[in-house]
């Protein structure tokens, strides 16, 4: 067995402590699990381990010491660095365990999968829908795919981060499922973008069609938590838009590779790109609101 029955004994390395790689690893750490970490810019180890995690120099030394290692990185660039580059993962992952829970596609899980196997490690993608708040309460939803026996020995950890778990068969198939997810909810994001904009410029009250939204079939926990900020101009960054962007790139390239059309996801995909020429790729997703806005030629 890679993991071992109690999550008290179980060591666990981290990789990649952005918005969700933070909540994720205190998360592990609240729960008993030893925890060491690694992130590119190290200076922001430091908060994880005043919580009690040891850190790793490296993505190698912390495969080295840990059998079972987590990554949640920003794209298919960076998971691909973690791993191929000198000092990374595949330098010790010999006998050892890696679950990638970082939003890709499926041929950049399946590169990592074939070498991490040639190395004799297992692997596991395990994307996650939910965002910053459900990472901080263990409510994210695990869509893992790969090796069955390294899932099964993951469920303790998948336990503490998330509310539900699936299993869904061979590598690419949670990727993929992570992709069409998040194509759905970008194109939502820009439908809900654009009638809040219309309440406003025909004489609604935009605070009034949340209300009823709440309340009609539409209504939905992403309209219901992030609608009140979004009338406020306010976009702190839980989902950060530039990663929206790249998951509705990802997901229209599953779909030039199906013969799926899509022109409700790829005008979607310009509006996010319209905002991320804007500057607002750090900002929250919901930011795209703001390419929904006519201009202002007042001044
Ligand atoms: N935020 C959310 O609501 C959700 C995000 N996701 C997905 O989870 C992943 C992480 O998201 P999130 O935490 O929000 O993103 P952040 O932008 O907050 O964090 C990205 C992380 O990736 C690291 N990174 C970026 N480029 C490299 C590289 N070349 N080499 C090594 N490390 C790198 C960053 O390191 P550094 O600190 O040095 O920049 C940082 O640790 C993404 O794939 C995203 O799509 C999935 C569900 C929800
Ligand atoms: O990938 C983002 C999310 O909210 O899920």
């Amino acid at each position: 067995m890679l993991f071992e029955e109690e999550s008290i004994k179980m060591e666990i390395g981290f990789l990649g402590l952005g918005i969700m790689g933070k909540a994720m690893s205190i998360n592990l750490l609240r729960h008993g699990f030893k925890v060491t970490v690694w992130n590119r810019t190290l200076s922001k180890c430091d908060e994880i381990v005043a919580l009690g995690a040891s850190v790793g120099e490296t993505p190698a030394a912390v495969v080295k010491k840990c059998k079972y290692t987590i990554a949640m990185l920003s794209d298919p660039s960076a998971a691909l660095s973690v791993v191929f580059d000198k000092d990374g993962v595949l330098e010790h992952i010999n006998g050892k365990g890696y679950v990638d829970m970082s939003t890709v596609d499926a041929n950049t899980s399946s590169k990592i999968s074939e070498a991490i196997k040639a190395k004799g490690g297992y692997f596991l993608e395990a994307p996650v829908s939910g965002s910053k708040k459900p990472a901080e309460d263990g409510q994210l939803v695990i869509l893992a795919a790969g090796e069955k026996a390294l899932y099964e020995e993951a469920l303790p950890a998948f336990d503490v981060l998330g509310k539900k778990s699936f299993f869904l068969g061979e590598v690419g198939n949670g990727a993929k499922m992570k992709l069409v997810v998040n194509m759905i909810m970008g194109s939502m994001m820009n439908a809900f973008s654009e009638g809040i904009t219309l309440a406003e410029r025909s004489g609604l009250s935009p605070g009034t069609l949340l209300d009823v939204l709440d309340l009609a079939a539409v209504s939905n926990a992403m309209f219901k938590m992030k609608g009140p900020a979004m009338l406020q101009n306010s976009y702190s960054p839980a989902f950060p838009l530039k990663h929206q962007q790249k998951d509705m790139r990802l997901a229209l390239a599953l779909g030039d590779e199906n013969a799926v059309s899509m022109p409700v996801a790829a005008a979607a995909n310009e509006a996010f790109k319209k905002a991320r020429s804007l500057g607002l790729g750090d900002l929250d997703f919901s930011a795209v609101h703001e390419t929904s806005k006519p201009l202002d030629h007042s001044s």
